[in-house]
């Protein structure tokens, strides 16, 4: 089955499910951005279009959720951003602050500068104008190349443990956990060069998030998950939300826009 007929598929089986044109319309177009963007197949990136359809309808009844603790003090506070490329203007002016507890989608197209504005409140850019402030400890997912090729997973995340002030033992427990809740079990001796991009995207996740940051930057982290990953992911991040901690997550896809505390549309500055 291509990813054409998959999508179709989906079509018919959201239909079945009951789901509102507009929440399906919303499914499959994002449905078909991962496909482009992941390049994988349908089949492998999500399973059967009646299975898919069942979770997407079971994750929207879970969308029901009790009413929250109200947010918490500022833990990023990113006033003014600008920044040029050469003569290309990314960022002009853009706000955004954000609260304990408190989830912030970063949206937009291609190219609108939504990984420059991630970079810049990490700290690893410099803004040509414009403040950030973090209140915490912060953690930050990169969309790519966040891992060394020639480290195992172990002493990935040995390194970054060592910066949250633990050992090595405790580096690898902690980080070994972090893996199990994304349905992975690193294989001893496997370095970062060997895995396929959905768990390098795993390795990134777990790094990041080691240590219980208080300010959780990520960069599209799901990219090649599977469906069940990419849920879990989901469910993470409203774990991390009632545990007090502000994340911000750039995306393309639409479902989850509805659930998140604000959305920043980047338009790219002209
Ligand atoms: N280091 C750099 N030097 C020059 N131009 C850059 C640099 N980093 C990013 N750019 C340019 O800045 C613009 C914004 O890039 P950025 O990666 O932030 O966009 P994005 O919204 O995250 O894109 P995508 O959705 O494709 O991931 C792009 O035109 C990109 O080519």
């Amino acid at each position: 089955m291509n990813n054409d007929h998959w999508l179709h598929a989906l079509g018919q089986e959201l239909a079945r499910q009951q789901l509102g044109p507009d929440v399906a319309r919303h499914v499959i177009a994002e449905a078909a951005a991962h496909l482009r963007d992941s390049g994988q197949p349908a089949l492998r990136a999500f399973g059967t279009p009646q299975g898919y359809a069942t979770a997407v309808a079971e994750s929207l009844t879970a969308q029901r959720r009790p009413p929250r603790r109200p947010p918490g003090g500022v833990r990023l506070d990113a006033r003014r951003i600008t920044k040029r490329y050469g003569r290309r203007a990314v960022l002009k002016d853009v706000n955004l602050t954000v609260r304990a507890g408190e989830v912030a989608a970063i949206v937009g197209a291609n190219g609108c500068g939504k990984s420059t504005l991630l970079r810049i409140c990490a700290g690893l850019v410099s803004p040509d104008s414009g403040t950030v402030v973090v209140d915490g400890v912060l953690g930050y997912c990169p969309q790519d190349a966040g891992t060394y090729d020639f480290l195992l997973p172990d002493e990935h995340f040995v390194l970054v443990g060592a910066g949250r002030g633990m050992d090595r033992a405790q580096s690898r427990r902690v980080g070994r956990a972090g893996a199990a809740t994304l349905q992975w079990e690193p294989t001893v001796g496997v370095q970062a060069r060997h895995l396929s991009g959905g768990t390098r995207q795993k390795l990134n996740l777990v790094m990041a998030s080691m240590g219980d940051p208080d300010v959780l930057l990520l960069d599209e982290p799901y990219q090649g998950f599977d469906r069940g990953t990419y849920l879990d992911f989901w469910q993470h991040v409203w774990r991390w939300r009632d545990e007090g901690r502000a994340i911000v997550v750039v995306t393309h896809l639409l479902s989850q826009l509805d659930q998140v505390d604000q959305v920043v549309t980047l338009e790219g500055a002209a």
